[in-house]
């Protein structure tokens, strides 16, 4: 079976969300062992990724260096966290491989994605990026010309513009990757965001776009059975945060579409998430699930986690003694 694996930020940091390469390396090394589990039971892996944290605090280090060094724009920070995010997973993941025996090939992809130049999210920010500042500290910023949100009980949090993803560029060099055996890392951080000028040429814009979203899209360009959303609730939550919190479990699209409709998933957290679950399983995917990174492994069955299904759901089993192809 393909299965494509979205980690979120948490799985790149650490505990309290620090974003010290000790950190970032020692919560990749952890997921990787997860998805090490996944690739061991013999099905075809493509990994894609988050950014948020790190691309926000590479622009932090190019503003406050500006007088100093050229700063470059966001779409090259983008570039940069795919760049330092796959570097680590190969490591972590090819010895978490190494651990069990297996000498798979593992490529990280630096990947474009395709948005469109009047699309509306460059004229309303609304992707949370970098660290979470009490507002004491973000006021300063806001009145610098930065857009900030309130994002509840961490703080606030930089926003920046997250237009649409319409197509991964890479996924014809996916594919050959994949039909090579590789274990791919692809789309980091949504990928870098482009746009098509009418010559056909394309340009980096800056923006960062949502890695859940763009999962959706790749997964099904790739034909993925089953999209997981690893991140660090088991459930997307019904009444998230009061007394009537109460987890979803397994439904049909249509269900979980009104539960959407109805506003019960944030917006830039498990809002996304969903609706890359919805999207996926309307473009005909399998199934999609959402939950915790250390359950990656258990979901591919719809055992554990928010399971999210259409009408031709695949059957799986995390115990295929089929060895992968070498
Ligand atoms: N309805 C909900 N159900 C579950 N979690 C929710 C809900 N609404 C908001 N959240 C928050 O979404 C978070 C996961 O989203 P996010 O932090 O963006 O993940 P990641 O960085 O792993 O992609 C959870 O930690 C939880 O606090
Ligand atoms: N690009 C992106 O969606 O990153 P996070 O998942 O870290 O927010």
């Amino acid at each position: 079976m393909r299965v494509l694996i979205a980690l979120g930020g948490n799985a790149m940091t650490g505990p309290d969300g620090s974003a010290t390469p000790q950190a970032q390396r020692a919560a990749i090394s952890r997921a990787m062992q997860h998805v090490a589990t996944v690739v061991a039971a013999g099905h075809e892996v493509v990994i894609t990724h988050g950014n948020g944290p790190q691309v926000g605090n590479l622009l932090v280090k190019n503003e406050l260096a500006a007088h100093v060094v050229p700063p470059v724009p966001l779409d090259w920070c983008g570039a940069q966290t795919q760049g330092t995010i796959g570097f680590t997973i190969l490591d972590t993941l090819e010895a978490a491989l190494a651990e069990r025996g297996l000498e798979r090939r593992v490529a990280a992809l630096v990947t474009r994605t395709l948005v469109a130049a009047d699309d509306p999210g460059f004229a309303t920010p609304t992707k949370p990026i970098g660290r979470f500042l009490p507002h004491d500290q973000a006021r300063p910023l806001i009145e610098h010309g930065e857009t900030w949100e309130d994002r509840g009980e961490k703080g606030w949090r930089r926003v920046v513009a997250s237009p649409e993803p319409i197509e991964v560029l890479e996924t014809h060099t996916l594919h050959t990757l994949l039909a090579a055996g590789y274990v791919v890392v692809a789309a980091g951080g949504g990928g870098i965001p482009v746009v098509r000028e009418p010559d056909g040429s394309v340009h980096g814009v800056e923006a960062v776009i949502d890695k859940d979203l763009t999962a959706a899209v790749l997964a099904a360009a790739i034909g993925a059975d089953v999209l997981v959303i690893a991140t660090d609730v088991e459930h997307a939550v019904l009444d998230f945060g009061t007394p009537q919190a109460r987890p979803v479990r397994c439904v049909r699209l249509a269900e979980m579409e009104g539960y959407a409709a109805a506003g019960q998933f944030a917006s830039g957290s498990m809002g996304p998430k969903v609706e890359a679950a919805l999207r996926f399983v309307r473009r005909g995917g399998g199934r999609c699930v959402i939950t915790a990174l250390d359950r990656i492994a258990d979901s591919l069955t719809g055992e554990v986690g928010t399971v999210v299904e259409g009408y031709s759901v695949p059957t799986i089993s995390t115990s295929d003694p089929t060895p992968p192809e070498e």
